[in-house]
């Protein structure tokens, strides 16, 4: 199985660093004139699909938003996952799992397992409960050609208390919890057999394009890590962000960055998001150039 890193590079080689998110809030579903029931669900995400499929390389459908209609949710999620899939998106499960590494292994097999009925391409996990606790499944990711992302310096300003906060004991001992979350994945990355061949690594990280990296700890202004760094980063369009803000927020990080817009592209309807898609993807272009 091809390596996610070298996937997510061939995507950003054809389609850009654009990630459009699904999520279907109940607001957005009224601006596309659908029922807020798994069925309105269903019919936004088959469109959103289409719109997606050719002008955009990556999609994160969002699990709230289908586990909000409860099993009725989860099979509509299972059908788009399978269509993304088959229109040639890599997507990215959104369900930010964790828990003990025996528990956190089942998550993986959910969500990563190829043949599985929610199989993605890779999903977001936290690592609160330790590194450790993620390392079977950055291991199972690898093997099965699938990709992490870890929560290390989210979007929600809420997150600073946490993320920010400097570690007493460990040999990380000084790095903020984001910091050493980030150095962790890279190292990891690194420790790879062929790291040295590998442009993109395949566990990459969360960091919010609303977020200030250096106050979390992140340096942003040396060199980029060998084998580079995946970054998967909301925070853009609703939130505030925009794609010219890319360089100065992410900086040497840029290059890797999975730019994830949901409500500011899905508002644009079932008529207009295809356009507004085409728009966006020039943008982000011009910014990482
Ligand atoms: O730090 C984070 C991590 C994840 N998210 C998720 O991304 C989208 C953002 O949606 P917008 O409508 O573009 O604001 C959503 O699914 C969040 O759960 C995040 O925002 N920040």
């Amino acid at each position: 199985m091809t390596p996610f890193g070298e996937r997510l590079e061939a995507v950003f080689a054809a389609y850009g660093h654009l990630c459009l998110g699904l999520d279907p809030h109940a607001s957005v579903l009224a601006a596309w004139g659908r029922p807020d029931s798994a069925e309105g669900v269903r019919e936004l995400g088959l469109r959103a699909i289409e719109a997606a499929a050719g002008r955009i390389g990556i999609m994160k459908p969002q699990v709230a938003f289908f586990e909000r209609h409860g099993a009725a949710g989860y099979a509509v999620l299972e059908r788009l996952l399978a269509e993304a899939r088959d229109a040639g998106l890599l997507v990215i499960a959104d369900v930010k799992r964790g828990d003990i590494g025996s528990t956190v292994e089942a998550y993986g097999e959910a969500w990563l397992r190829p043949g599985s009925s929610l199989e993605a391409d890779a999903m977001t996990i936290s690592a609160y409960q330790g590194l450790g606790s993620i390392e079977q499944v950055m291991t199972d990711a690898e093997s099965a050609g699938k990709g992490l992302f870890v929560l290390a310096a989210t979007s929600n300003p809420e997150a600073a208390a946490i993320q920010r906060a400097v570690l007493q004991q460990s040999s990380r001992a000084g790095s903020t919890v984001a910091q050493a979350i980030t150095q962790g994945v890279i190292g990891w990355n690194q420790g790879r057999t062929d790291a040295a061949e590998r442009a993109v690594g395949s566990i990459g990280v969360v960091f919010g394009a609303t977020t200030d990296l250096p106050s979390a700890g992140i340096d942003i202004d040396g060199q980029p890590p060998r084998p580079g760094l995946p970054v998967l980063a909301p925070g853009f369009g609703h939130q505030g962000a925009e794609p010219r803000d890319i360089r100065a927020r992410f900086g040497s990080y840029a290059g890797g960055v999975v730019a994830n817009e949901s409500r500011s592209l899905l508002m644009a309807g079932p008529d207009g998001l295809g356009d507004a898609l085409a728009r966006r993807v020039d943008e982000y272009g011009a910014a990482i150039a």
